[in-house]
């Protein structure tokens, strides 16, 4: 991933601050350095392969077009020399390349795109947790079917908070988004009112999901609670908070579709635990799913 480019597509001009950045130090200091070994120069090539030959998803190795550039038009931003330095100070390895083991971004991209899941990977503090992604706009009961089958069962849906306040979804616990910021901000839940029955079927999720993603909805088209657990995005992305609520909203920004993603965290099968990075590859493989890595987005 261009540095550049997700600096100018992921901040707004009131955010680059100071303080922001001294932020951002903070969260980045906590990331796993990446890997100068290059897999994947571009993005126009897969990263290791000997784990992602399934086809369900059928976007590993077949999706990645490099003639198709991420659109990077939806966000009005700025670059200062404050971000700039940032970077290139404290980043280490080739910001092109993906680390060891994982998919580019660019293909994450494209996969995402297609309407297809992402394992999106953080290792902070080495430990590591997988959730399953994608965006909300795309989303079908049988997306849905399978976020449940190998995820936690809670879905969620990463989203701005424009939408937020647009849709009227406060926070479950106010004080959390300030007091700890490496907790998950969760709105109150929802369940669409148009077309669902008791809102938990993976159909009705589906469309609670869509719904969500939708610029056209409106407060009063939500029952509450309900079954989709919205997360707030912090402003600023991953580069303020280096989470899975955040990484999944600026992949599908960056990808060029509305910024409301879903996922799920995921589980192991056996025993209910954080599924290892060695479940998760396995889960990528049997359905061929590309693996990105949070620190390579921040890079
Ligand atoms: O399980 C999840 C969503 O259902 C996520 O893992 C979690 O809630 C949000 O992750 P993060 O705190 O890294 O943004």
């Amino acid at each position: 991933m261009d540095c550049a480019s997700l600096y100018t597509h992921l901040f707004f001009p009131h955010m680059v601050t100071t303080a922001s950045f001294q932020r951002i130090g903070a969260g980045l200091f906590k990331l796993r350095l990446p890997s100068p070994a290059c897999w994947a120069i571009g993005g126009g090539r897969v990263s290791d392969e000997s784990f992602l030959k399934g086809s369900e998803n059928g976007s590993v190795l077949g999706a990645f077009d490099e003639t198709v550039p991420a659109p990077f038009g939806t966000i009005d931003a700025q670059i200062t020399h404050e971000t700039i330095d940032f970077f290139v100070s404290d980043a280490e390895g080739d910001p092109d390349c993906p680390t060891k083991g994982y998919s580019s971004i660019e293909q994450g991209l494209n996969t995402l795109r297609e309407g297809k899941f992402v394992i999106v990977v953080d290792d902070e503090n080495g430990d590591i947790e997988g959730n399953l992604v994608m965006a909300a706009s795309l989303t079908s009961p049988q997306h849905v079917s399978f976020l449940i089958k190998n995820g936690s069962g809670i879905v969620s849906a990463g989203m701005k908070e424009e939408d937020l306040e647009r849709l009227e979804l406060p926070l479950m616990s106010p004080e959390t988004e300030n007091e700890d910021s490496s907790a998950p901000t969760f709105t109150i839940t929802v369940d669409a009112k148009s077309g669902t029955c008791n809102g938990v079927s993976a159909s009705d999720r589906a469309k609670t999901v869509l719904a969500l993603s939708s610029p056209e909805t409106k407060p009063g088209d939500f029952r509450r609670p309900g079954h989709v657990f919205p997360l707030k995005y912090r402003n600023g992305g991953v580069l303020r908070r280096a989470g899975h609520t955040e990484a999944s909203v600026d992949l599908v920004m960056l990808a060029g579709l509305p910024p409301v993603s879903v996922l799920s965290a995921i589980i192991d099968p056996e025993d209910g635990s954080i599924a290892s990075l060695a479940d998760l590859r396995k889960l990528a493989l049997e359905n061929n799913i590309p693996i990105v890595s949070i620190t390579d987005l921040i890079r």
